[in-house]
């Protein structure tokens, strides 16, 4: 694992300060404060709807605020978006890729848009390839690989720059368990070299397992957030979402209709 580099000078990571988003009558993202520390491993967790994917979008600058803003390393997303997005590294949801093109050539393509030496350029792509286990794909266009296949190359198009700050969106969903242990590698190392990983689950094992701090949502708020230890208390991460989130009120509804 390669040394762990000194992070304690580094600025916030990723901040978002009053970040508000109204869809018609939908307050779908409510002045929400967030503070994700540097060389931290941040989980984002909530029920369906809560407003994850809505943050996780403004925050990268692929939607804008109604109000608030949002810091990469102290940069701001909507005033410097070229530095912010130099330094950050996304999976958004719903990924859109040119799709006629390989996994070797969509990465090649963003490489060089992105201003990699062609020599360096060549090297990473082939190791991206690699760790994600696409290589056997060489031939295959990303419109025809399956949903965990677009995960990978996503997850590798993320990687490519070399950036400080991850920000990934359900980036295990429908990955199998052994691209799944790579990947978890690959961030573990990523966080201990000193860079920052947000990322949204809904995997609460998943998060208690590679993240040291979390944030819970539910109706566009922050209901707790701190270290991993913290929000949980003495229960397990998914006792501590049901009951933050809704009181467990829906574990115990049934079907009067279903077995009965
Ligand atoms: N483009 C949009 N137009 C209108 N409403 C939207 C739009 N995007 C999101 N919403 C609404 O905003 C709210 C938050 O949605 P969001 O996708 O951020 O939730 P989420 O926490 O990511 O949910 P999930 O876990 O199901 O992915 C929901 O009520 C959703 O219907």
């Amino acid at each position: 694992m390669p040394e762990r580099r000194d992070v304690a000078d580094q600025p916030t990571a990723l901040r978002l300060s009053g970040l508000h988003k109204q869809f018609g009558a939908n307050v779908a993202v409510n002045r929400v404060d967030l503070v994700v520390p540097p060389g931290s491993f941040f989980g984002l967790v909530g029920p369906n709807g809560a407003g994850k994917t809505t943050s996780l979008s403004m925050a990268v600058g692929l939607l804008r605020p109604d109000a608030g803003r949002s810091q990469v390393y102290g940069v701001d997303v909507w005033s410097a978006p070229g530095e912010a997005k130099s330094l950050m590294g996304v999976l958004p949801d719903g990924l859109s890729m040119p799709e006629r093109l390989t996994g070797r050539e969509l990465l090649t393509y963003l490489g060089r848009l992105r201003g990699i030496e062609a020599g360096v350029l060549a090297g990473r792509v082939q190791e991206l390839l690699d760790v994600m286990e696409l290589g056997a794909a060489e031939r295959t266009l990303v419109v025809d690989y399956s949903t965990g296949m677009r995960k990978k190359i996503g997850l590798a198009t993320a990687l490519l720059h070399g950036p400080r700050l991850l920000v990934l969106d359900e980036p295990f969903e429908a990955v199998d368990p052994v691209s799944a242990a790579a990947l978890k590698g690959i961030l573990n190392s990523f966080v201990a070299a000193g860079g920052s990983v947000v990322l949204s689950s809904h995997v609460m094992p998943l998060v208690e397992q590679l993240c040291d701090t979390v944030a819970v949502m539910a109706r566009g708020r922050v209901v707790a957030a701190g270290p991993i230890n913290e929000v949980r208390g003495n229960r397990t991460l998914e006792q501590a979402f049901v009951e933050l989130v809704d009181g467990g009120e829906h574990t115990r509804k049934g079907l009067s209709w279903l077995a009965s």
